[in-house]
């Protein structure tokens, strides 16, 4: 192959490698009465850690991105393992920083570091490992959406990248502190769980329209998302504009909130459960976003990875 692929695209070639990878936030295995749920994520220091970062919140932050893909399930957190490989450069307060960082983070969300490994590395690599368990009945899948459902998300969109825009432009924002400090929406995911509304669900690690394009791929639908709903975090449109705040919510990651879909019935009982937008409906095919009457297409534009082969 001849020059970077994406991570997308890498996954779909390790899948026929490997006889066929279920794509989902989390591995799913049957443990009897109930799935154990299991997923991996690395953090480096250049591709996720800015600057402004002190180790606390990288410790934070290798913990919340994984436990974000256990909410993504429907399931309860068991335990997280990390594999910490640790720079030159790392003295003891970084080190006491860095796993306060985990352990307080897994502790706020109920659950423990179980284990990991330790080793140095030349650039600061993280790979954290979330284990959960989920009733069979409760199980959310990226697969099951329905078109007629509704299409919802959690929080807000674009805090992340409005973080990362503000640091990058030297703007004060509270939004960095979102870019920092995801909140993995572990409550919200269980209590729509429990709700027995929601025909699939992911996190939107990537961005919405990563998110959708994934989720349009293993359900077999498409999207409508009404632009007007989109529920822009506080103080993005005045920071950079309202197209660039669109473009922000759309596709640059980070953000950590849940995306999903509802059979219209069940709308009643998912507030109920927590606060969610709707922000448009499943359709037969295509990813459209209306404004006005007006249709366009939704580039399939997100933060992957590329990967030099
Ligand atoms: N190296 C790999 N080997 C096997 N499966 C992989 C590999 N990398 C990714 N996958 C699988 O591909 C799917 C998509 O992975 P991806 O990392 O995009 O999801 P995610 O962890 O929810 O997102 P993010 O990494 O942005 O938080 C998952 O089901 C994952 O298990
Ligand atoms: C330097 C820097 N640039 C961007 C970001 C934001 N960010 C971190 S992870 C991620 C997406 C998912 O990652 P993955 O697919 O690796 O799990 C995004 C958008 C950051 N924290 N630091
Ligand atoms: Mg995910
Ligand atoms: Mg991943
Ligand atoms: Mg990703």
């Amino acid at each position: 192959m001849n020059g970077a692929i994406g991570e997308r695209d890498l996954i779909r070639r390790i899948s026929v490698i490997l006889g066929g990878l279920e794509n989902d936030d989390c591995a799913v295995i049957d443990a009897g009465e109930r799935y154990l749920v299991a997923s991996t994520d690395m953090l480096h220091q250049k591709t996720d850690f800015p600057d402004i970062m002190n180790p606390w919140q990288m410790g934070w932050m290798a913990v919340a991105v994984n436990l974000s893909d256990i909410a993504a399930m429907g399931a309860e957190p068991a335990g997280v393992l990390i594999a910490a490989g640790l720079p030159p450069e790392a003295d003891q307060y970084f080190i006491d920083e860095l796993f306060s960082g985990f352990g307080d983070c897994a502790a706020l969300y109920g659950t423990r570091i179980l284990g990991g490994d330790t080793d140095s590395h030349l650039e600061l690599t993280i790979t954290g490992t979330s284990l959960g368990f989920v009733e069979k009945e409760l199980i959310l899948r990226r697969r099951g959406a329905r078109a007629g459902d509704l299409l919802c998300t959690t929080g807000s969109l674009g805090a992340a990248g409005g973080g990362l825009w503000a640091w990058q432009n030297g703007a004060k924002s509270e939004l960095i502190t979102s870019l920092l400090e995801p909140e993995p929406r572990l409550k919200e995911a269980r209590a729509l769980a429990k709700s027995g509304s929601v025909t699939a669900m992911m996190d939107n690690s990537d961005g919405l329209a990563l998110s959708l394009s994934d989720l349009s791929e293993v359900s077999g639908v498409g999207f409508l998302v009404y632009q007007d709903k989109l529920p822009l975090a506080p103080g993005l449109v005045e920071m950079v504009g309202q197209e660039n705040a669109i473009d922000m919510a759309l596709s640059a990651g980070g953000d950590y909130e849940l995306v999903f879909t509802l059979r219209s019935s069940g709308l009643e009982a998912a507030r109920r459960a927590c606060d969610l937008t709707v922000i448009g409906e499943v359709v037969e095919e295509g990813i459209w976003m209306e404004r006005a009457g007006k249709r366009r297409q939704i580039e399939r534009l997100g933060y992957e990875h590329r990967i030099g082969l």
